[in-house]
């Protein structure tokens, strides 16, 4: 049986306390993961700190750049090993794991290297009271062992797009992947170690939140800021730890994205555009959308079509050729889901497709499989246009004008993302103005550029990251005034 070791110190560690990793596709074990406890945590924190006054935190950023370089190079040398490590974790579809997973997972190491080493910090010339001048310039510096707790639904992703920044920053980070998916954050512990990344500068600890390693890394006074992306009421219950010590926090949260699509919108490109914002990665995606606001002129038209398009994907696991929907990730999950699939019948929606599970063969009957799921008839009020799903479904409202759809749209307490269909440049930039969110995708979705800020609003978030936008979060920035 695989186990899956904590990361201290450069040495992977047993604990000797294991938890079962299931796989999503056949709920069968397919690893045992030994979970850190208080003095696990204790021992990273002290090596991160040791990190931090040695090799490491004298390294040049040309330096540190290079290795990072290295470990992107490092993941896709091994790229095969992170793939099967992902897709056993997860069960998502090999083509999305292989397009997008993996290569942004390495993809995060050498963007943020290259940011570090070309963004300038300010300068600016005064004149003092006395005739003089003065001089201020900015420098920064790392904030010092960052926590970083991670999510399932992209776990090799999620977990570089801030372990590389917080690097490149010149910080030491102990990273907490979630209990489900603990493959890929240990395997990058082997890729550290190869390329020469000091000890202690990138560490990996397993476990849960509540009573385990989550709650002792973010309660830990040694641990300088914590990064964290999940839901909503982890993170408050991460920043109600944070505020012990006032250590900041940068959060990426839950979303209930709206898409809005205009009777001039490109039709098919609309439809193809939603079927991928509400199914891709059978709907395990922060930036999905599960409330479709349609105009009324084309309102049948469409929900026709999104049948036909979700009828059309085919769901399976990850090895089978043309699989476009893997399993939700666990057990758990997929009772949530089908929880919220059942509520919606009992308060009154039509079902336009799905509702239910596909009927699978062999061990994938055991697997966590769902089908893509379309709703219209509900009011606002009803749960499944309230709440955070995270699965393959979406309702269907019909609107009739702009100020309609912003107004629908804004009606949640979330404000992470939305997609907007129009060929119509001044509606496209009106919307964008006035939905309340962190993202704002005009006929796209998921697209991204990763100089560009990324984050949320309202309850899905505080703080940005991308770009720039990551060295606010990972450096404190020292302001140094000098009197010529
Ligand atoms: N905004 C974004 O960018 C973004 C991206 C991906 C996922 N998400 C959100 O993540 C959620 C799905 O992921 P999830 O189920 O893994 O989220 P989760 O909040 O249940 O768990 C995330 C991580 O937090 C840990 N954790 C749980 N309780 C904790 C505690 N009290 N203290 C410290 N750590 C704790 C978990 O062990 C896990 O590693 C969805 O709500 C989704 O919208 C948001
Ligand atoms: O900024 S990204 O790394 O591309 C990214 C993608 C998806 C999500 C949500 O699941 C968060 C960040």
């Amino acid at each position: 049986m695989k186990q899956f070791h904590n990361f201290i110190n450069g040495e992977f560690v047993a604990t000797g306390k294991t938890f079962e990793n299931r796989a999503p596709a056949n709920n069968r074990v397919i690893g045992l993961v030994h979970e850190a406890g208080q003095s696990e945590v204790d021992a990273a924190v002290a090596a991160a700190h040791a990190a931090l006054k040695g090799e490491w935190g004298r390294m040049s950023v040309v330096r540190r750049a290079e290795l990072l370089h290295a470990v992107a190079d490092e993941i896709h040398r091994r790229f095969d090993e992170f793939l099967e490590a992902e897709l056993a974790d997860t069960g998502k579809p090999r083509s999305l794991a292989s397009h997008i997973d993996i290569p942004r997972g390495a993809a995060n190491f050498k963007i943020f290297a290259d940011i570090v080493k070309n963004v300038p910090t300010e300068s600016f010339q005064m004149a003092t009271p006395d005739g003089g001048t003065a001089i201020s310039y900015a420098v920064r510096s790392p904030l010092g062992v960052v926590g970083v707790i991670c999510p399932w639904n992209l776990p090799l992703l999620l977990m570089t797009w801030k372990v590389g920044p917080a690097l490149a920053c010149g910080n030491a980070v102990i990273v907490k992947p979630s209990e489900e998916t603990p493959a890929t954050a240990t395997l990058l512990g082997e890729v550290m170690n190869a390329v020469g990344i000091p000890k202690g500068v990138y560490q990996v600890l397993h476990g849960f939140g509540p009573g385990s390693a989550g709650e002792f890394i973010t309660k830990h006074l040694g641990v300088n800021g914590i990064t964290f992306t999940g839901e909503t009421r982890t993170g408050e219950a991460i920043m109600a730890a944070a505020a012990k010590g006032v250590r900041p926090v940068s959060f990426e949260l839950g979303g209930k994205n709206a898409g809005i699509v205009f009777a001039d919108a490109d039709f098919e490109k609309a439809v193809a555009g939603i079927t991928r914002s509400a199914f891709e990665n059978c709907g395990q995606v922060c930036l999905g959308t599960e409330r479709v606001y349609v105009q009324r002129p084309i309102f049948e038209k469409f929900v026709a079509a999104l049948k036909a398009s979700a009828e059309g994907l085919k769901v399976g696991p990850s090895h089978e050729p043309g699989v476009n929907l893997g399993p939700l990730i666990s057990a758990e999950h997929k009772e949530k889901v089908l929880g919220y699939y059942a509520k919606a019948r009992a308060e009154g929606a039509t079902v336009v497709t799905g509702g239910g599970v596909p009927e699978m063969k062999g061990e994938f009957a055991e697997g966590h499989f769902v089908l893509p799921t379309i709703w219209i008839g509900l009011p606002e009020s009803a749960a499944v246009i309230r709440e955070e799903i995270f699965g393959p479904c979406c309702h269907i409202a019909p609107f009739d004008t702009e100020e309609e759809a912003i107004a629908l749209a804004n009606a949640t307490d979330y404000g992470l993302a939305t997609t907007v269909w129009t060929q119509d440049l001044g509606t496209a930039h009106r919307v964008a103005a006035a939905i309340d969110v962190g993202l704002c995708w005009i006929n796209s979705w998921f697209l991204r550029d990763l100089r560009t800020a990324f984050g949320g609003s309202k309850a899905s978030g505080i703080g940005r990251e991308g770009g720039v936008h990551s060295l606010e979060f990972y450096t404190e920035l020292r302001n140094v005034m000098v009197k010529l």
